[in-house]
């Protein structure tokens, strides 16, 4: 019956003959291996293109033959209303809802009373019905969670009556998947949702359909909430939904952000007939929704001019996703990109407004701060200071161990089971795929992850000597708080053990058994980058670092660090934390600015205020760029002792305010104190003969050595 309907006689509107005719012309060069397909296709095209012009020069309205049931429910389609009151494709004969998913009911997009007119009134479904329906299940709704990328399907005036939340997250949907942060935000108000929520309350999660886009939602919410597999949830969403997300490239992507192999039998169930044949039944001319699901329906439902159309389509398709598949297990399998990777890349998906103040205050608690002024909160993370002749004294008087200052991009980093969020110098946060397995020795193997871990580090960029491929790792060097628990008052080698027993033991083991693990699917090589536990040294091997270590590593390290082995983790400046850099290395970030009569001017902060270094000058030698191109950045300096002046050496994307006056004088006395790194040996060299030092090395010796 489909089949046969007369749909030549339909009109196209102007946007879709456009698109049409784009198409066409975009996989002309994929045409020619079917052209006899395209052959008839073209006959059609130009007979159809015929007909228009006959129908819109003679400028009567154009009638469609329609299904002779509910005619009136079609009579407003070739008026101008008819964009803002077309159902979407397939609505009519898509199921409500679906099964409850904990308290996620996911639902097609209920329409508004003002679509009553073409919903024949035993397939009418607007909040009216649902709330009904939910009713009678006996399930009170408390949110709604719109996808849809449009507007003008209902009113929330019901919901607000209702007392009903309503929370818009706008999706594309059609080609694209739900973007990261859309994403970020869905897991949020969800979370948020339940967490607050005091008698039980239900959750409408729509798109249009209430498949594609819904299922990728509730997916990521599950997966973030459970320990499960990404395959897991999709049967639980599947089973719930029927048939589920029917888009292949959906379930890919999935898969792909959980850095999960597919296993072969999951296949992505076909397009279901109520979808395939929704555009005859309302939308004669196959025009596809701008917030459709899922475009066009299948070959099956359409007239010959779309099913020739469809196959070429269909044909280069599946050529296009074997060519993406194979470069993805290219891919996957070397875990190579062509793209160099940077320092200044931004890693991982932006969060929401409330979930950033929230991991803000956790930090500040972590580390007994209190939250300044709300939003304006700074980077808590600990600082250490230059070393100069004063404080070299402090090797003497503490415990110290050493370790390259590797130059990286620092970050702390807060993992929780819904995620991993990399916090940067700006103090924000953004949300980064990792999966940490916490341990715990009565449970299997990837049964809990970390839950609120705070650690810092730095993430460095490797360049493999042999293959000159570049892997970013994240570098621990502390541990502030492990489940919840500060940990911060505990000496620094306690911290630092725990980390490796804690973190990165439960995270190799399960690496290196990942078959016996709750997910074997998952793959630790596509992780965005690699983790590694900082070593720490007795100050007997400083030399052999900075002479053998520091030159053989295969990242940038600009000095060394002294670690009180004793202290406590200390938020901002830790005076008895202390850093050495190569004189030359030594640097102030400055924030540069041209000056309204064009003269270039250094600031600094002191106590939250610009202040103006008006003695100071810079010289920006070797770069191409005018000095007017780095006004309002902050660029990282060094000092010329010959000529008095500080040279530029790079932009500091990662910093949104320069270094503090205090940093400034310190690095300054640094720099005049000169600690040449044969000074530094010659001191090191006379510490380690100290009776406090040369017992506390034996001790250690003597333990590290019953651990081997
Ligand atoms: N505490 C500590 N810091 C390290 C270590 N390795 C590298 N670092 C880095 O050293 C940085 C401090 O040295 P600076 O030279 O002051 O760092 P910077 O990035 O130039 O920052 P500014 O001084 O603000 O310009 C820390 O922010 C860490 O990112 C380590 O093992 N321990």
């Amino acid at each position: 019956m489909i089949a046969s309907m007369d749909l030549n006689a339909s009109p196209v509107p102007e946007d879709d003959e456009e698109i049409y005719e784009r198409h066409i012309e975009h996989y002309s060069a994929q045409e020619e291996h079917v052209e006899s397909a395209v052959e008839i296709s073209r006959r059609e095209r130009e007979e159809r293109r015929k007909r228009l012009r006959r129908d819109r020069s003679d400028d009567r309205p154009v009638h469609v033959s329609q299904p002779p049931v509910h005619d009136h429910f079609y009579q407003n389609r070739n008026s101008r209303s008819y964009d803002k009151s077309r159902i979407p494709p397939g609505w009519l004969d898509c199921p409500s809802v679906g099964q409850e998913i904990g308290c996620i009911i996911p639902s097609k997009v209920p329409l508004g009373e003002s679509y009553n007119d073409c919903v024949p009134p035993g397939k009418r479904y607007s909040f009216k019905q649902v709330i009904h329906q939910q009713r009678v299940l006996g399930r009170k709704l408390g949110l709604v969670i719109d996808l849809t990328n449009t507007s003008r399907y209902y009113q929330t005036t019901d919901l607000k009556r209702e007392g009903i939340k309503h929370v818009k997250i706008q999706c594309k949907g059609r080609d694209s998947v739900p973007e990261n942060v859309a994403v970020n935000t869905f897991v949020y108000e969800v979370s948020q949702f339940l967490l607050r929520q005091k008698s039980k309350k239900y959750i409408l999660v729509h798109c249009t359909h209430g498949h594609n886009r819904t299922g990728y939602m509730i997916i990521h919410y599950l997966m973030r909430s459970q320990s499960m597999s990404v395959t897991q949830a999709i049967k639980i969403f599947n089973e719930a939904r029927p048939p589920g997300i029917y888009k292949p490239d959906y379930i890919d992507a999935l898969y792909a952000f959980y850095h999960e192999r597919r296993p072969e039998m999951v296949v992505c169930p076909s397009t279901p007939e109520w979808k395939r044949s929704s555009d005859l039944d309302l939308n004669g001319d196959a025009v596809a929704d701008d917030d459709d699901d899922d475009g066009g329906g299948g070959p099956a439902a359409l007239p010959i001019i779309e099913e020739v159309f469809c196959c070429v389509m269909t044909t280069f398709q599946i050529v296009l996703r074997f060519v993406v598949k194979v470069l993805l297990i290219d891919t996957e399998e070397n875990h190579e990109t062509d793209a160099v990777l940077t320092n200044d890349d931004i890693l991982g998906d932006e969060i929401p407004r409330d979930q950033l103040e929230s991991m803000r205050s956790f930090c500040y608690q972590t580390l007994k701060l209190n939250l300044g002024v709300r939003g304006h909160a700074q980077f808590p993370g600990s600082h250490p200071v230059s070393l100069n002749r004063d404080n070299l004294q402090l090797l003497r008087q503490r415990y110290y161990y050493a370790t390259w200052k590797a130059d990286g991009t620092r970050y702390m980093m807060l993992i929780t089971v819904d995620g991993c969020y990399l916090i940067d110098r700006s103090f924000n946060f953004r949300r980064v795929q990792m999966r940490f397995p916490a341990r715990h020795p009565n449970e299997g193997i990837g049964e809990r992850t970390h839950h609120f871990t705070l650690l810092d580090g730095e993430m460095v960029i490797d360049t493999l000597p042999d293959s000159q491929k570049q892997e970013r790792r994240y570098l621990i060097y502390d541990m502030m708080a492990i489940n919840t628990v500060s940990i911060v008052e505990r000496p620094f080698y306690e911290r630092w053990k725990m980390l490796e027993k804690e973190v990165i033991e439960p995270r190799n083991y399960e690496r290196q058994n990942i078959y016996q693990s709750r997910n074997p699917y998952y793959r630790y090589d596509l992780e965005p980058f690699r983790v590694r536990r900082k070593d720490f040294w007795l100050l007997s091997t400083v030399n052999k670092v900075l002479k053998e270590f520091i030159p053989r590593l295969s990242h940038e390290a600009d000095g060394l660090i002294f670690q009180g082995w004793d202290d406590p983790y200390v938020p901002r400046t830790h005076e008895g934390l202390l850093k050495w850099k190569y004189a030359r290395l030594n640097s102030v970030d400055f924030l540069f600015e041209i000056s309204s009569d064009d003269r270039p001017q250094l600031y600094l902060f002191e106590r939250g205020k610009r202040k103006l270094m008006d003695r100071d000058t810079v010289e920006f030698r070797d770069v191409s760029d005018p000095p007017s191109s780095f006004s309002g950045k902050i660029i990282e300096c060094s000092w010329d002792p010959d000529q008095q002046v500080w040279v530029y050496m790079r932009i500091r994307t990662d910093k949104s305010t320069p270094n503090d006056f205090n940093t400034f004088k310190k690095v300054m006395r640094s720099i005049k104190d000169n600690i040449t790194d044969e000074i530094l040996l010659n001191e090191i060299n006379e510490i380690i003969r100290l009776p406090m030092y040369a017992d506390r090395i034996r001790m250690d010796s003597k333990a590290s050595a019953r651990r081997k």
